[in-house]
This record gives C-alpha cells, structure tokens and sequence, in this order.
C-alpha cells in the first residue's frame, strides 16, 4: 500500500484526487490538508500530492523533501526557473521523488507530443486555450508548456521565429508571446480544460485539439503518478517518461 495525502483537498482537483485515491486498491488515502491546516497532517505519507496554487506550492515541496516524501505535483506555474528551484529543493535528498505535471491527462499529454513532432513541418503555430472563469492564472500551464516545446522543436530544426504583419496592437489581441508562440486565453463557463493547437503551412491547416471535458480525465495520470514517482528519485516533468 502506498499512503497517499492530498494537499487542497477541498479544491476542485484536490476532491477529485482523494476520490480516486479512495476507489484505488493499492493506495491509502492517510491525510488531507486544506487550506490554514499545518502540513504535520501528511508527514507519515509516502507520496503528498499537491493540487494547491503556485503561491504555496514551492515551500509544499521543501516541506516534503526535507522529510523524505516523494510528491506529485498538478499546480500550474512552473516555468523554467521554478523547475531549477524545484531541482535545488530535490537536490537535498536523492532519493526522493517529485513528478511535476503541467497536465495529467493521457490526451493533453499525446497532444503535447504530437504538438512537439509537427512543429518543424509549418511556417506558423498558435495556441487556443479555454478553461472555466475560476481558473486563476492565464495563459494556462498546458498551453505555456505546448508553447516552449514549439519554440523548441523550431529551434532544434534551424527554424526562425514566426513574424506576421502585425505593426500595431494597442489592445493585446494577438495573444501573450510565449518563446514566439502566440497564445490565446478564453476564459468560459461551460469548460474545464480546452487547448487547440493550431498550425498552418502552404494551402493546409493542421489542428490537434483536446478537450477535459470533466475532472476524472486526469485521474489516470495523477494514479499513475502516484505509483511512479516511488521509483523515480529526482525531478520527473512531465508524463512522457511514465507513459513509454
Ligand atoms: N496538472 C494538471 O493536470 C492540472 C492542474 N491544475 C492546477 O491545479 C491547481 C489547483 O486547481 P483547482 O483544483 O482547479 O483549484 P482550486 O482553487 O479549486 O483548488 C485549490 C485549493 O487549494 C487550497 N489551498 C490554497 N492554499 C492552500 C494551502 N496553503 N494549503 C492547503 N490548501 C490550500 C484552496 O483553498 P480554498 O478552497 O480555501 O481557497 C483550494 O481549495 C491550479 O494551479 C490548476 O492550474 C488543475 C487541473 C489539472
Ligand atoms: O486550472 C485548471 O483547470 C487546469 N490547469 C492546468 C493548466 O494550467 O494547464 C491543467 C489543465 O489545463 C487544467
């Protein structure tokens, strides 16, 4: 049995994990934390995961490393330097694990992959995101993710950047620039988590989109996870690995 705690267990993600955690044979749900409960709560787990916000979520991994917990990571936020920061923390102690996911489901993750291999085949690429109105940080992690692996692959194939014909755009509506991948963020009822990546080339467009149309979809990831990041000693981004 791994012993499994939740942070944010009263978020939207948080209630979801421990339903998953609670349905899975092979994992205890032993402790959750909510928000201005002592983190004490979780420190006879094997594996804390965090589905906070990017404010708590730094001294969260500090807290459990230095305690010998492994940790899963859902929170959004975690751009190049907070992953350095997140390898300092781990460094502390090698053998614990902490797998960092902009995204736990299987589909997003695929998307992101295939996202990456068609990058170097079209002159342009934009990203749509669309996520429910109480998501509070935008562009979303997916899409920030999505975006540098882009510019990556671009960069990598010898490609330069994507110039358009914009001279003015006093009101923003060509997106936020993420390593010169232009995206877009709605903000909506009637969704949980939407991304089309979208690209174009002479005479063709090329569109892989994905959609969560509910919590559970990122279940299976988060499960695995779970049972992976034992294993794991160090900082694992992403799914990829896991999924191989
Ligand atoms: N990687 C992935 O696949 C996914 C990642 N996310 C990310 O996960 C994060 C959470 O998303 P979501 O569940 O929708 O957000 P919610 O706002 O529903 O949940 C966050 C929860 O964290 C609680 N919280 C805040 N500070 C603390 C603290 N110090 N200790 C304990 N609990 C605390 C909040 O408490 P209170 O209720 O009192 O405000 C809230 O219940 C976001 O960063 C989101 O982007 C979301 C979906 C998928
Ligand atoms: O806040 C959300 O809901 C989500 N956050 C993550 C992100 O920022 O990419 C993952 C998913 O898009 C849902």
């Amino acid at each position: 049995m791994i012993k499994v705690g939740v942070l944010g267990a009263r978020g939207r993600m948080g209630r979801a994990t421990c339903e998953a955690v609670d349905a899975a044979d092979d994992l205890e749900l032993t402790a959750t934390v909510v928000r201005d409960e002592p983190l004490d709560k979780v420190a006879g787990c094997d594996v804390v995961v965090d589905f906070t916000l990017p404010g708590t979520v730094m001294d969260n991994l500090a807290w459990c490393t230095d305690r010998g917990i492994h940790t899963v990571v859902g929170v959004s936020g975690f751009d190049a330097q907070r992953l350095d920061a997140a390898r300092g923390i781990l460094a502390a102690d090698p053998e614990v694990g902490s797998v960092i996911a902009p995204n736990f489901g299987i589909g997003a993750v695929l998307m992101m992959q295939f996202a990456a291999k068609a990058a170097k085949h079209f002159d342009s690429a934009e990203i749509i995101e669309a996520h429910h109105p109480r998501k509070v940080d935008a562009p979303s992690g997916t899409a920030v993710h999505t975006a540098r692996l882009i510019a990556a692959a671009r960069a990598e194939a010898g490609l330069d950047g994507m110039p358009d014909a914009t001279e003015t755009d006093p009101m923003g509506a060509r997106g936020a620039d993420v390593d010169g991948v232009h995206v877009h963020a709605i903000r909506s009822a009637g969704y949980v988590a939407s991304q089309e990546v979208r690209f174009g080339g002479p005479g063709e467009r090329f569109v892989i989109s994905h959609d969560s149309l509910d919590r559970e979809s990122f279940m299976p990831g988060v499960l695995l996870a779970i049972r992976e990041v034992v294993k794991r000693p160090g900082l694992t981004v992403g799914l990829d690995d896991l999924l191989d």
